[in-house]
C-alpha cells in the first residue's frame, strides 16, 4: 500500500538511512538525511568519494530500499510500496540517467527511447518517439545504433529514453562524468532547458561547473547533509567542496 502525504516537493527524504553490512563492519552510507528536492527545480548533489551520493540518489529514486525513514515522490510514500508498485512507479513517474548511458547496443536510438513505453505496456507511436528525440536534438539520428553515436549523443538518447514517459522527477548519476567538456556542456544545456521548462531534476556530480548549472547544490559528508548553496557560481561550489575535502 502507498500512503499520501502532502509535502509540495518533487521528492522528500524524511530521516532516511541506508546501512550496508552488519556489526562492526557496517557502513552508514546514508545517515538520517532529511531533505526536500523542490518541484520544478534542479538540485545537484556533491561530496567526496564515498560520501553516499549514489546511495542517496538510488534511495530517492526507489532503486534501493531505505533501512529507515521515508521517501516521498510527490505525495506518494514509496517506502510503503510493494515491489510491483515500486516497479510500476519507477517506470512511469521516475526517469534515471547513468554515467555510462546504459543504452541497449543492439537497438537503434528510437528503439531505445521507445523501450520504457513498451515496458509500461504501451505501443508507442513513431511520432511520439521521434518528438522526444527531437527535444534532445537527435531526430536525425533515430535509426543509429549507440556505437554509431558520440558519447554526448548517447547520453542525450539516454535522457530522451528517461523522459519519454514524462516522469515527475529525472534523476541523473554523474551524467557528464564520461563526456569531454564540449559534450558535457551540451548535456548540461539540455538539462538547464528542461529545468527552465519546469522539469524536476536531481543530479549527482563531481564537477563544480556542472553543479553550478543547477539551481541549488546539496553537499554530503559521511552520509549526512553538511551544507546547501543556492545559485552558486562554479568558484563558490569548488571552494565549498575544498573546505569539506580538506
Ligand atoms: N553495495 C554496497 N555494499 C557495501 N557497501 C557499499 C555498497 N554501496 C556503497 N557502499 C559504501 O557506502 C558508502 C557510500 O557509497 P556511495 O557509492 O553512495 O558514495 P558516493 O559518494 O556516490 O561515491 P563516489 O563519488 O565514489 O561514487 C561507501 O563507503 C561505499 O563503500
Amino acid at each position: 500500500m502507498t500512503t499520501m502525504t502532502m509535502t509540495g516537493a518533487a521528492v522528500a527524504l524524511q530521516g532516511i538511512s541506508r546501512v550496508y553490512g552488519r556489526g562492526p563492519a557496517a557502513v552508514r552510507a546514508v545517515d538520517d538525511v532529511t531533505l526536500q528536492f523542490p518541484r520544478g527545480g534542479w538540485t545537484a548533489v556533491m561530496g567526496p568519494s564515498g560520501s553516499g551520493k549514489s546511495t542517496l540518489l538510488h534511495c530517492a529514486a526507489g532503486l534501493e530500499r531505505v533501512d529507515s525513514g521515508r521517501v516521498l515522490i510527490g505525495d506518494t510514500d514509496i517506502t510503503a510500496a510493494g515491489d510491483s508498485q515500486l516497479t510500476s512507479l519507477r517506470r512511469t513517474r521516475i526517469g534515471f540517467v547513468f554515467q555510462s548511458f546504459n543504452l541497449i547496443g543492439s537497438l537503434t536510438a528510437e528503439q531505445n527511447v521507445a523501450l520504457p513505453l513498451r515496458l509500461a505496456g504501451r505501443r508507442p507511436s513513431r511520432a511520439e518517439v521521434r518528438a522526444t528525440l527531437d527535444t534532445v536534438g537527435l531526430a536525425d539520428r533515430a535509426r543509429h545504433k549507440p556505437r554509431e553515436l558520440s558519447g554526448g549523443q548517447q547520453q542525450r538518447v539516454a535522457i530522451a529514453r528517461a523522459m519519454v514517459t514524462r516522469p515527475e522527477v529525472l534523476f541523473a548519476d554523474e551524467p557528464t562524468g564520461a563526456l569531454d567538456s564540449r559534450a558535457a556542456r551540451t548535456v548540461l544545456d539540455l538539462l538547464r532547458a528542461m529545468a527552465d521548462a519546469g522539469q524536476s531534476i536531481v543530479m549527482v556530480t563531481h564537477d563544480p561547473g556542472a553543479a553550478a548549472r543547477a539551481d541549488s547544490v546539496v553537499f554530503l559528508g559521511d552520509g549526512r547533509v553538511v551544507d546547501q548553496l543556492t545559485g552558486a557560481s562554479t568558484r563558490a561550489v569548488a571552494d565549498r567542496l575544498a573546505t569539506w575535502e580538506r
